[in-house]
Order: structure tokens, then C-alpha cells, then sequence
């Protein structure tokens, strides 16, 4: 082994690899660059490029042996079980270009040096324990295009030095203690005072003063305008009758305005204490939702975009339907639901009863569904890339096996298409919806034996008997394959009129050996070799007979071991086709 894979097992040696990730880092191996989530550098071969090791359950602390691994340009360990500080030894690494800390447990202080990384891009370490100041050094990085500081206990003034001042809420929210320009949060003591002085390194000591003088004007000419705002207001409350208010907002839940006041009726459940919003405020922000903040509808009903406090958004599912009744089942079933997590399942979130509405409360996913990035224009092109593709298969067929195989009892869900995956900016999908087809079709038909499914994905014998077992998830399974790799609905219309439907249409392709019809024309670098194992799996999903299709588990299974998967791309590389 070379340094850089001594260096690795260094790193290794700090974690605690409880699932045996890193099993195959091994000390007799000849080169690292084939141990799992290492890349190395094309042209030099025994320079660590990528360490790529997120969802991994990694626990122990990072150790400040990265520092040495000097060509490292992207650290990806989000979502893990890290402990300790960040390293500040990590900025000896000045070729990095992307850092991926979020979801693990850091304590102590941003690295105060951060600053001495020129290449920076990405910067995020969201969802830790970290405390203290912002240092102003990240302003040294110049070429900085994602900050994600969110929900950390940062504190103090947020520094308004350099690229700092160029980033808004959505990096620092959820950081009660932070106050600055950015957060629109002014730093000041009760005598309207900043309570910090505005940031600056030394060098620019000179600078100071007249800062301060600006920052002072600026709080003048805020709290004057505060007045203002204050005096308009009053003269709007007594001016303006209030009927005349009334009329001027679009009400999501104006039906039971009439009826009752929402706010003192309505019942929020909060899955496992994940919302940590009150129904009043919820409902609150119901009351100014409008058509605007639609985001969709389906089978079920409506769902709407909602902002919410920390600028947090969250998708809300307005179900149609009367709500006569007991809910103590629904309700049930729904807790249910909730304490299901997978990291590629969407988490219910909570439910909010109103006297004549039912809502269902999500995390809202803001790069849509695997239905929109296929269909639509998609203007970065992101999803057009072939290991994009195999990895949104990858990580579906894992949340589809938990709810198969893992759930007690098990979940069949019924719906399995394009718009119920659902990504994150990092393209990783979950599935959405499960376990409403019972809970709601039943409740609406008294019956089992209801299809609830979208036509195209539907499996022959579940069209047939209305009967939806585990194989017809199967088959809708081996549909979105199809539809991954052809980049067509089920239902298009260009084999639709000849009477097929993506199975038959891909079948007749594979029988007059014509792939590279079958593959999207749009998806760049596509490796031919995983193409055929991904329609020759789609092909034992959507067999004509149920009991010869895989388990899902079985799917999952030759996803992991018969696909090669091309190293994730980076922003930074985006003008790289794979
Ligand atoms: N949490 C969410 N974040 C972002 N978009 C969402 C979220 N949940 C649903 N959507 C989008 O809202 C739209 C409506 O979703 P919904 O699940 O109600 O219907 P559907 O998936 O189109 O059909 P069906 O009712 O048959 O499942 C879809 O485009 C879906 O991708």
C-alpha cells in the first residue's frame, strides 16, 4: 500500500464500521482504490480522489489523518454516527471541493482555518451539535456555492465578510442563537446596540470602524422603518373593516371557519415527535396556503407546499372525503404508518384533524418526484445520467424490500410508480404513500378487493381480482425499471396506439435485438452490460406469472451484486458527462 492507503486504514482504525462496510480495506490488499467508497485520482492512480461512505452507520470520530490524503477533493460521510470534532486537520486538505458532514453527531467549533481550502464548493454540516461562532474564514472561500449550516446550536453574529454575505436563510436557520443581516435577525441589546461588533480578521482592522458606522446606520434606518411598519399597521386595524381583511385571504380551511374556529378544534398527532410545531401554528399557515402553494394531486387528494417556522417546508396531503365517524382506528393505523423509518421511505410526519378536513403532514421534497425529473424539462439534466438512474433503482428496491420483508406486519403498497419516489438533492429516492391504499381505499369501499393502483404499473392479475400482494409491488417495480431506463411513461402514446405497453413495447425491442433503442436517448455514458442486467431483472418482475417473479428481497439482491455503479458525480464536475 501506498501512503495515501495507509492513511485509510489510519482513518479506519478512528471508526467504529459496526455494519462491516469497510471490510474490505484490507492492509494485504495491493491497492486501496478498489476499497469500497474510494476513488481514486484517474491519472495517478494511488491518489485518493473521493472517500464516499454516507448512510453507512459509521460510528467513532473522524480522524485527523485526513489532513495527509492531499488530492482528496470530495468527503462524503453524511448521515453516519460520527462523534468528536471536525478535524482541523481536514483544512491541511486544500484540494477539497465538496464536504459532506451532515446527519452525524460533531460537537465543538467549525475548524477557525477553515478558510485555508481555495476549492471549496460545498460546504455542509447540518444536523450536528455544533457550537460556538461562525468563523469568518469561510468567507475566505471564494468559490463557495452551497453553505448548510442549518440546525446546529451556532451562536453569535453571523459574519458578513466575503462569499458569507452572499448566502441567506436557508443556510443558517435553526440555529436559535445566531443573529446577522443574513437571517434578517439584527444582533443588538435592548438599547438597540449590536451586542457583537461585525467580524473581521486583523487584516482588516482598518476597516472596522467605518463598518461599525454602517452597521449602526443600518439599525437606525431599520428601526425607523420598524415604526412605520407599526403606525401603518394600527391604521389598518382601525381603518379597514375587518370583513373587507377577511375576504383578501385564500383559506384552505375556510369551510370550517363557518363552522367552528379550527384553531381550538383541530387535533395534531406528531409521529415519534418529529414536527415540532403546534396545531395552532399549523393551522395558521393553512389558512394563507392558496393555489399557488399546490404542488400536485392525486387518488387521495390535494398536497400543498407549506413554509413553516425556520423556513422549514413541509408537504401537506389534504385527503378528500367525508370525516364522519371514529377516527380512533384511522388514527391507529396512521401511528402505525408514522413509526415506520427507512432512509428510503418518506416519513410521515404527523396528521392533523379539522372538523371537516384531513391532513397528512410530510417532509416536503423540493427536487419532486422520480415521475417529474423523467417527464419534465429537467435543466440540469442530473437525472439523465445512467448512474443516477441505477442508483434512484437501487435505493427504491431497498425501501420497497423493508416494507416487504422487514415490517411486521408486512406492507404491500399498492401505488408503486415514478411520482411516488421522491428525491433528495442528492438524488437519493423515497418512496412515498405506503400503506394509504389500505388505510384510505378501504375506508372509502368497505372492501379489499379495490385496484388502487395507476394503470400502466398495475400487474395483469391485480387488474383482474383487485387482490395486491407482494409480486403485483413486483411488478410495478419492474415497470419503473423500464421507465428508468426507456425514460417513458408505461403509457406513452408512441406504443400505446400499437397496442403495448412498456412491457410488450421493450420486449418486442429485446427480441429484434435492438437495445440501443430501448435505452433513453437522453442518458449519457450508459454502460450496456448494467443495462442488460436491468431489463433482464425487469423482465423476471413484470413475468405474466406472478409466482415467477423475484421476491423483492431477491431484487434488491441482484441490484446490489450484478450492477456496477459509476461513482457519484459531483456539482463541481457537472460539465463530465458518465
Ligand atoms: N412530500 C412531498 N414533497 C414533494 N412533492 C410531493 C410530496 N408528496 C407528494 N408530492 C407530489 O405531489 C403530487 C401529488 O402527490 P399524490 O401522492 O397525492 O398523488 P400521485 O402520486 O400523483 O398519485 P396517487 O394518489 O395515485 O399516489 C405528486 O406530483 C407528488 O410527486
Amino acid at each position: 500500500l501506498t501512503k495515501d492507503g495507509l492513511t485509510l486504514l489510519e482513518i479506519k482504525s478512528a471508526l467504529k464500521d459496526t455494519t462491516n462496510a469497510l471490510s474490505n480495506w484490507q492492509e494485504s490488499d495491493e491497492t486501496h482504490c478498489n476499497w469500497t467508497g474510494i476513488y481514486c485520482h484517474p491519472g495517478d492512480e494511488q491518489r485518493v480522489r473521493i472517500i464516499n461512505l454516507p448512510y453507512l452507520q459509521l460510528g467513532g470520530i473522524l480522524s485527523p489523518s485526513i489532513g495527509k490524503l492531499s488530492g482528496l477533493q470530495r468527503l462524503a460521510l453524511h448521515h453516519n454516527n460520527l462523534h468528536g470534532t471536525i478535524p482541523k486537520e481536514l483544512t491541511d486538505c486544500s484540494d477539497l471541493r465538496a464536504l459532506y458532514l451532515r446527519g452525524n453527531f460533531f460537537r465543538g467549533c467549525i475548524p477557525s482555518n477553515i478558510g485555508n481550502i481555495p476549492y471549496l464548493n460545498i460546504l455542509d454540516l447540518s444536523s450536528n451539535s455544533l457550537k460556538g461562532a461562525i468563523p469568518c474564514s469561510i468567507g475566505h472561500l471564494s468559490q463557495l456555492q452551497i453553505l448548510n449550516l442549518t440546525i446546529n446550536s451556532l451562536s453569535g453574529e453571523i459574519p458578513e465578510y466575503g462569499v458569507l454575505s452572499n448566502f441567506g436563510i436557508y443556510s443558517f436557520e435553526g440555529n436559535p442563537g445566531l443573529c446577522g443581516r443574513q437571517i434578517e435577525k439584527p444582533c443588538r441589546t435592548s438599547l438597540g446596540f449590536p451586542v457583537v461588533l461585525p467580524h473581521a480578521e486583523s487584516d482588516q482592522a482598518a476597516g472596522k470602524s467605518s463598518h461599525f458606522m454602517t452597521i449602526m446606520l443600518i439599525y437606525a434606518i431599520a428601526i425607523m422603518c420598524v415604526a412605520l411598519v407599526m403606525v401603518f399597521a394600527y391604521l389598518w386595524t382601525r381603518l379597514i373593516p375587518k370583513n373587507e381583511q377577511a375576504a383578501k385571504r385564500h383559506t384552505v380551511v375556510k369551510k370550517q371557519k363557518k363552522q367552528v374556529h379550527p384553531r381550538t378544534s383541530a387535533k395534531l398527532i406528531a409521529f415519534h415527535g418529529d414536527l415540532p410545531y403546534t396545531s395552532s401554528e399549523i393551522v395558521e399557515k393553512l389558512e394563507y396556503l392558496d393555489e399557488a402553494d399546490i404542488v400536485g394531486s392525486g387518488g387521495y387528494g390535494t398536497v400543498y407546499c407549506m413554509r413553516i417556522r425556520y423556513n422549514r417546508l413541509l408537504a401537506v396531503k389534504q385527503i378528500d372525503g367525508s370525516c364522519e365517524g371514529s377516527d380512533q382506528v384511522f388514527e391507529r393505523e396512521l401511528e402505525v404508518l408514522g413509526s415506520i423509518k427507512h432512509r428510503n421511505l418518506v416519513n410521515m410526519r404527523g396528521y392533523l384533524r379539522l372538523p371537516s378536513s384531513r391532513l397528512l403532514i410530510y417532509t416536503y421534497f423540493p427536487m419532486g418526484s422520480v415521475d417529474d425529473l423523467l417527464h419534465e424539462e429537467d435543466q440540469q439534466g442530473r437525472v439523465h445520467r445512467w448512474g443516477d438512474r441505477l442508483r434512484i433503482a437501487l435505493g427504491s428496491a431497498r425501501g420497497l424490500a423493508y416494507l416487504h420483508h422487514e415490517c411486521n406486519p408486512k406492507i404491500v403498497h399498492r401505488n408503486i410508480k415514478s411520482s411516488n419516489v421522491l428525491l433528495d438533492e442528492c438524488l437519493e429516492p423515497y418512496i412515498s404513500d405506503f400503506g394509504l391504499a389500505d388505510l384510505l381505499v378501504d375506508e372509502k369501499a368497505h372492501v379489499t378487493t379495490v385496484v388502487a393502483g395507476t394503470f400502466g404499473y398495475l400487474a395483469p392479475e391485480y387488474l383482474q381480482s383487485g387482490r395486491a400482494t407482494e409480486k403485483s409491488d413486483v411488478y410495478s417495480f419492474g415497470v419503473l425499471l423500464l421507465e428508468l431506463v426507456t425514460g417513458k411513461r408505461p403509457t406513452d402514446p408512441s406504443f400505446v396506439k400499437r397496442g403495448l405497453n412498456v412491457v410488450g413495447w421493450v420486449n418486442t425491442l429485446m427480441r429484434d435485438n435492438r437495445l440501443e433503442d430501448v435505452v433513453d436517448k437522453r442518458c449519457r455514458k450508459v454502460d450496456p452490460e448494467t443495462v442488460e442486467v436491468i431489463l433482464e431483472l425487469a423482465a423476471r418482475c413484470t413475468d405474466g406469472n406472478a409466482d415467477d417473479r423475484p421476491s423483492m428481497n431477491q431484487v434488491l439482491q441482484s441490484l446490489e451484486q450484478d450492477v456496477k455503479y459509476p461513482p457519484p458525480i459531483l456539482f463541481y464536475e457537472s460539465e463530465f458527462d458518465y
